[in-house]
């Protein structure tokens, strides 16, 4: 490629970092640059990329930590030697739900930035309120139950937005936010996702919310395409429902549009050229989708902070116990999802309790688990007929179920159906391959609706699972997936799989860019797209006999989390 080639840059504004990434018009990476919120920032008590308040259930974030971390990306890309010149497009991805409240003052901030300055400098007086409710946040229980019950049931508000109310979604969020701090809300002059903040930054402007990640705030008719006024209502508190309406502002249905050129201050410091052009940045889980050409048959798990199951579908077919989402580019598609609040941490809690088990400290902290999870049998089953350990590991609160947190450990005999709760038989050790499990048996049984036959008289599945996010390099995980959600062509790493998301966001920008008039983004990617050099096969899927052992240990987990949900309900009355 010539030197001049055009560069296109997607940031992925996650939990615990921020990253940029770079790919040419081949789809290959060129750069990758990443700021980790904990490791890399300066100033901010934040541990995790956020900071909580345990006596309200709240988890937030400082914006202005977010502003640093674009300065540090940046600059990192400069040092590596990035020609900004030759970037032509920039798209992002950011962490769902989390919003940022804009003061009177924002859009004269944003478009007289001084290039001599970083963002942080200058933009801290930018935000009526300096936190941005983060998705891990669970204090909007009262509201949730309000937005459920606006248009009748959680099942009918999950008809209309893709969801039942949640704790993180940006509705509840918002409505609480009116409670708390009216005055502040009143100062707001706009509200922003993470994803169309990160925008505004580059356009110098206020950026409108993108068609997918609207779909995370449980005010958008997703068949309609337009707010819902009974929602908004709802949503604006004791204010006026137009204010909101003004707040929130536009969202325009194609992802690939192009909201306009990088603001000069991009230009004068960094040395972009003032036509490289942005394109919405979108949420994080949107974004990951589109880092493959994922057909409606793959599925995706990524195994970041969360752990999310994802699949592309034309189907829209709402639960209260799923989440749709409209496609970040495709009119006519959906994406799919189930978003667990205990993913990498949860992993991560029983590693470490493996490691002290063991008195050992590995210098790969993830070998003993490892080894102990591919040593131990399919669900702790001494033999074929003896009983099936299963679990829930659950250190902070749950999305799926919604419970609070806690352990739970059974066993489960699948020849008469009976289900014990008990520790007796479990080690430390056990609970490696129990986590993993536990974890992916909640997405088989989640999923299971969506998947078909791949033909040859095969049980439903994914025809490939994809993982991404930064569990993936772990191939005890990879393998453990394989046996429990199948895939008949197995199971697959993305080449950059702990950055798909920012990788996703980079194709946003190339697809809206060099887009041919009414190409999709699933045929401009699908030609460019190098199979072998981009993905690689890490484990096997479907493997007869052990998947269908797993279908029954589906079965025992279904009762178990109804009887652990029953429990907690009881001791709650
Ligand atoms: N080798 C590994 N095995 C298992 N998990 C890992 C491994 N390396 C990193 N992780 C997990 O990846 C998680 C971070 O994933 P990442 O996708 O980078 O985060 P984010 O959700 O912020 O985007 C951490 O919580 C960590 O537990
Ligand atoms: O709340 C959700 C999805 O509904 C989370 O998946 C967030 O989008 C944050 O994701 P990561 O930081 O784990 O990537």
């Amino acid at each position: 490629m010539a030197s001049d080639s055009p560069l296109y840059i997607g940031f992925d504004l996650s939990t615990q970092q921020l990253k940029g990434l770079v790919v040419n018009s081949d789809l290959k990476v060129i750069y990758i640059a990443k700021f980790d919120f904990d490791a890399d920032s300066h100033g901010f008590p934040i541990k995790k990329g956020v900071l909580n308040n345990e006596a309200e259930h709240e988890v937030f974030a400082p914006v202005a930590l977010w502003l640093q971390a674009l300065d540090g990306v940046l600059e990192s890309l400069r040092k590596q030697g990035l020609d900004f010149r030759r970037v032509k497009g920039i798209s992002g991805a950011g962490q769902q739900h989390g919003s940022v409240y804009w003061g009177q003052d924002a859009e004269k901030l944003l478009c007289n930035l001084d290039p001599k300055k970083s963002l942080e400098a200058q933009l801290e007086g930018a935000f009526s309120h300096p936190y941005s409710p983060n998705w891990q946040d669970s204090s909007t229980q009262k509201e949730c139950d309000e937005f459920d019950a606006a248009l009748g049931d959680p099942e009918h508000l999950a008809q209309v937005t893709g969801s039942k109310a949640h704790h993180r979604f940006t509705g509840p969020q918002i409505l609480r936010f009116t409670r708390k701090h009216p005055e502040v809300y009143q100062k707001t002059s706009r509200i922003s996702l993470v994803s169309s903040f990160l925008a505004s930054l580059f356009l110098g402007h206020v950026a409108p919310f993108d068609i997918s990640d609207v779909c995370g705030m449980n005010l958008w008719n997703i068949k309609k395409g337009v707010y819902d006024d009974r929602l908004l209502q709802l949503c604006s508190g004791v204010f006026e429902v137009e204010e909101l309406k003004r707040k929130l502002g536009e969202v325009p249905e194609d992802g690939g549009l192009h909201l306009g050129h990088v603001h000069a201050y991009f230009v004068e410091r960094f040395g972009f050229s003032p036509d490289c052009t942005v394109i919405p940045a979108t949420g994080d889980n949107p974004a990951t989708i589109l880092s493959l050409p994922l057909r409606p048959s793959d599925a995706m798990v990524s195994l970041g902070t969360s752990t999310t199951f994802l699949m592309s579908t034309p189907s829209y077919a709402p639960d209260p116990a799923t989440h749709f989402f409209n496609h970040p580019t495709t009119p006519g598609l959906y994406m799919f999802m189930l978003c667990y609040k205990n993913g990498g941490l949860a992993r991560e809690h029983v590693r470490d309790a493996v490691n002290e088990s063991l008195k050992d400290t590995p210098a790969q902290p993830w070998a003993k688990f490892d080894q102990v999870a591919l040593q131990s049998p399919p669900l702790g089953q001494r033999d074929s007929t003896g009983p099936m350990k299963m679990g829930l590991f659950f250190p902070r609160d749950e999305i799926v179920p919604n419970i609070r947190k806690g352990q739970w450990r059974f066993t489960y005999d699948p020849s008469t159906g009976s289900l014990q709760e008990t520790t007796d038989g479990w080690t430390t050790q056990d609970e490696a391959r129990a986590i993993v499990e536990s974890q992916m048996i909640s997405l088989r049984l989640r999923s299971r609706e969506l998947t078909q036959s791949p033909g040859n008289g095969l049980p439903a599945q994914p025809r490939r699972v994809y993982l991404v996010g930064g569990g993936s390099k772990n191939k005890a995980i990879a393998k453990i997936a394989g046996e429990i959600l199948g895939g008949v062509e197995g199971v697959y790493q993305l080449d950059v799989s702990d950055n798909a998301c920012a990788l996703g966001a980079a194709y946003k920008a190339v697809w809206g860019i060099e887009r041919q008039p009414g190409q999709t983004f699933e045929s401009l990617v699908g030609q460019r797209w190098n199979e072998d050099q981009f993905v690689e096969k890490i484990a096997d899927g479907y493997q007869k006999g052990v998947f269908e052992k797993y279908g029954q240990a589906v079965e025992g987990f279904e009762k178990m989390e109804q009887q652990v949900l029953k429990q907690e309900a009881e001791k709650g009355n």
